[in-house]
């Protein structure tokens, strides 16, 4: 039987419009995809890749720049009438209670003011909140609260509930809780949506929850894996075609750099590598880590171990084999000769070792140092280098380059910043 599609993406492109610090710059492209009837889509990608851009797109809250967005077939202007949001931050009115907060997921629905009221309590009651309705938010956990936002998200029947990172606001024990809930609501066929669709970063969650995974990445960002998950419902964590399907996510998040140019840009025609956000401590500490297991590691069960979610431990990663200190084959991560060497060397090897891979592996910071020792003072304003980076660079990563070139090239004792002058100097 044909599947009913409900949504559909055709060449969706999205830039930022003036005024923002990366205006004009392409945020996703070549975007098509299509959301059926029945079926519980997760998006995972890197942080800042637009999962949640497109989500607001899908939801009508951001214009696409272009390409064709449709319902059930019809294009739409503004809000989707067929979807309805669930927020990370809660996004309840303080001043309103919970009964009047589930209503304003009515406010657009031309209904008797009894009978939304009547909606609203059986919203609440099957959200879990029954004998709350005259509280305010501020009396409420974090995890009724995200209660609340997903019943006035629900009162209106959407036929597609969108919901960004629901539960990553939430410790652990209430995330788990509602994720329950909600698979309930959808398995269950208590609630009337057709489809749901969740950003998260928890690829675990996601193979938990859905039944199709999407990874966004790239820059600009495109579906880079369309995979379907067809492990029966409730699913078994620690089962081992659970945790295969976990490493094989992670093998293809950690890989997406390979299809995508997402650790390298162009600058006056030559290569200068993104860096990941990660101070030299938490390296060394990571790979002193994986020297101690001694092992090529699973890292789907090192970061369970260390119960991380990707986001934390994706950028550790990458600067470990981006210095050239680990390498990732197949899901698992193993150190190189130098890691290992790093591992084992004491403070001062280590900052040689550091410095050697450093200068290897990133050729920005091989010319910056150049730059600086043909200074006869060594020094330069840092406005120089942020002129050079802002020719390619959106104006809001130039501060995040150089902050972790800046802390790597310090602990490497290549050179070190100075705040009172705003200049850059070099340690030799
Ligand atoms: N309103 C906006 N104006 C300008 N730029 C924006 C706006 N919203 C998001 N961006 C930028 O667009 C890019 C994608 O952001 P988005 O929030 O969609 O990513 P994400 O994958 O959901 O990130 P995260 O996982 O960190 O939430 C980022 O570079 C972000 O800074």
């Amino acid at each position: 039987m044909k599947k009913k599609v409900l949504i559909e993406l055709k060449q969706v492109q999205k830039k930022w419009d003036g005024g923002s610090s990366n205006a004009g710059v392409p945020v996703l492209s070549n975007i098509n995809l299509s959301i059926y009837a029945g079926e519980f889509l997760a998006i995972l990608g890197p942080s800042g890749s637009g999962k949640s851009t497109l989500l607001r797109i899908i939801a009508g809250l951001t214009p696409a720049s272009s390409g064709k967005i449709t319902y059930l077939g019809q294009e739409y202007q503004g809000v989707n009438p067929g979807a309805a949001m669930v927020f990370q931050s809660f996004a309840l009115f303080p001043w309103l209670t919970i009964l009047e907060n589930v209503l304003v997921g009515l406010d657009s629905k031309d209904l008797p003011a009894n009978v939304k009221k009547e909606k609203a309590l059986a919203v609440i009651d099957m959200v879990g909140l029954d004998g709350f309705e005259n509280a305010y938010p501020k009396e409420l956990s974090g995890g009724m609260q995200q209660r609340v936002g997903l019943g006035r998200a629900l009162v209106s029947d959407p036929d597609v509930l969108l919901m960004d990172e629901p539960f990553s606001a939430l410790d652990v024990l209430t995330a788990e809780n509602l994720r329950r809930d909600i698979l309930e609501l959808w398995r269950e066929n208590k609630i009337p949506t057709k489809s749901i669709i969740m950003v998260t970063h928890g690829i675990e969650e996601a193979v938990y929850m859905a039944d199709r995974i999407l990874v966004v990445s790239g820059s600009p960002a495109g579906i880079h894996t369309d995979m379907p998950i067809t492990l029966p419902h409730w699913r078994d964590k620690n089962a081992p075609a659970f945790i295969s399907l976990v490493d094989t996510l992670y093998s293809l998040m950690m890989k997406r750099s390979d299809t995508a140019p997402r650790n390298t840009l162009t600058i006056e025609n030559k290569e200068i590598i993104v860096l990941p956000r990660v101070s030299a401590g938490a390296l060394t500490g990571f790979l002193e880590l994986l020297e101690d297991l001694n092992e090529k590691t699973d890292l789907y069960k090192l970061a369970d171990r260390f119960m991380m979610d990707s986001e934390d431990f994706f950028p550790i990663i990458d600067g470990a084999t981006l210095l050239g200190f680990a390498k990732v084959v197949d899901g698992d991560i193993e150190l190189t000769p130098e890691g290992i060497r790093f591992a084992q060397a004491s403070v001062l090897e280590r900052k040689e070792l550091f410095r050697t891979q450093l200068v290897q592996y990133v050729p920005l910071a091989g010319k910056i140092l150049a730059i600086l020792q043909s200074k006869s003072n060594k020094r330069m304003n840092i406005e120089f280098f942020e002129d050079i980076l802002a020719r390619s660079l959106p104006a809001a990563e130039i501060p995040l380059l150089l902050d972790t070139l800046i802390a790597w090239g310090r602990y490497a004792e290549l050179f070190a910043y100075d705040e009172q002058s705003r200049q850059l100097f070099a340690e030799s």
